[in-house]
């Protein structure tokens, strides 16, 4: 047994602290009970990029801060660090001052998938707190017309995000307390007349009874929160407002987040099993995550890119979601995740599919990439001619 892995017996008094129910979700899942034993992951923590670059702290500012001289640069990934996993970042002013935030690994891949550009307009689905949103805006930088459509239906991790918006800096964004299976938003057009200057303005064509009406404006939904730059966004309707990019993290049972799971068994395990291990809600799951795709989907302009993530690591969440979501929409096709040729990636479980696209999905675990379970697809809605 590696370094890594608590000793033998501590690791059986983990696995023998979680509640049968747990236990069952995990064979029935196939999920590795040792992912939960590993002793140490690295943190993770990003630079802030809204600050001047002369502003930021440097590895070595850090490495003070933190009291860590364990702090390295993350290749590939601009402005990341990894940190030891004991490493507090609260108390240190960089994190007070908002020049770094915490964000895993894994959780950036799926971002990094949606290949950002400047003028991107971008539908984060189920954005709270807002660690991934937080990297949008970095990606998204400033110099372009791109912004950030978040949507939650919890309004205390809503009021979270908005104030990680506030203190990162986060200007081009707006927060919709809504239920992203049903939210209908389009893209902002506030900078429309700069994007027609620059001939960017995409002719689109698209089916979809709900967006065939342009002049409709009745329907304006207040968002919970926008800074003044788009606070008087028309709400325009009609094909061309289709977002470029959209990210569906969908609500899943959290079982790949290690600390998360170890929370309950210091918390109680009662709230785990009521809301994530009675099989109602393993159904209300599966729907809900289609449903979340399927909006998304709609809301997604041709040739765009949407990444679905999650941090569980049962099968019936991702690979199934994913294999079923291929087998209905035609126009739907897997693309390769970017960013990953240095780092160790989780096995599928795709064996048992015939569709063998499903080798581009990705899974992150504690074992095998060092980081929180993961899971991310890259799919491209294809142009219909
Ligand atoms: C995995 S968390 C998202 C984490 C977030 N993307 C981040 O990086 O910080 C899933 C989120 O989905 C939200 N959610 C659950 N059902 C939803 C729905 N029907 N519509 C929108 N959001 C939903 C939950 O409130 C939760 O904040």
């Amino acid at each position: 047994m590696s370094d890594d892995y608590v000793d033998e017996e501590n690791s059986s008094q983990i696995l023998s602290c979680f509640p049968p129910p747990f236990l069952q979700f995990l064979e029935t899942n196939d999920i590795d009970p040792n992912i939960y034993t590993i002793k140490s992951l690295p943190r993770y923590i990003c630079l802030n990029t809204h600050f001047p670059s002369s502003q930021l702290p440097s590895p070595s500012d850090l490495s003070f801060q933190l009291s860590c001289t364990r702090i390295q640069e993350v290749p590939n990934f601009p402005h990341f660090f990894s940190l030891p996993s004991v490493t507090k970042i609260a108390n240190s002013s960089a994190y007070k001052q908002g020049k770094i935030f915490g964000i895993d690994l894994s959780s950036a891949i799926a971002i990094y998938s949606l290949d950002i550009h400047p003028n991107d307009h971008i539908l984060d689905l189920c954005c709270a707190p807002g660690a991934k949103l937080c990297l949008i805006s970095n990606i998204l930088d400033n110099v372009g017309i791109g912004t950030i459509t978040g949507v939650d239906i919890s309004k205390n991790r809503l009021s979270v995000c908005k104030n990680l918006c506030k203190k990162y800096k986060i200007t081009k964004v707006r927060l919709f307390l809504e239920d992203g299976t049903k939210f209908n938003v389009l893209a902002p057009s506030y900078l429309e007349p700069i994007k027609k200057m620059i001939g960017q303005l995409h002719e689109l064509h698209i089916n979809e009874n709900r967006l065939k009406n342009p002049e409709d404006k009745s329907d304006k939904i207040t968002p919970f929160w926008t800074p003044k730059i788009l606070r008087n966004d028309p709400q325009k309707r009609g094909s061309q407002y289709l977002y470029d990019k959209v990210i569906v993290d969908a609500e899943c049972t959290h079982d790949g987040s290690i600390s998360h799971i170890l929370k309950y068994e210091k918390y109680g395990w009662e709230t785990f099993e009521k809301n994530f291990l009675n099989p109602d809600r393993l159904n209300s799951l599966w729907d809900l995550q289609l449903n979340l795709l399927r909006n998304g989907w709609s809301l997604l302009k041709p040739d765009g890119i949407l990444v679905y993530s999650t941090c569980s690591l049962s099968k019936k969440q991702n690979e199934d979601v994913i294999e079923w979501f291929l087998a209905n929409y035609k126009n739907a096709r897997l693309e390769t995740i970017p960013n990953i040729a240095n780092l160790k990636t989780a096995p599928l479980k795709v064996n048992e599919y015939n569709n063998t696209d499903l080798f581009k999905l990705v899974r992150f675990d504690p074992i095998h990439s060092n980081t929180s379970g993961f899971f991310v697809a890259k799919i491209r809605k294809i142009k219909e001619t």
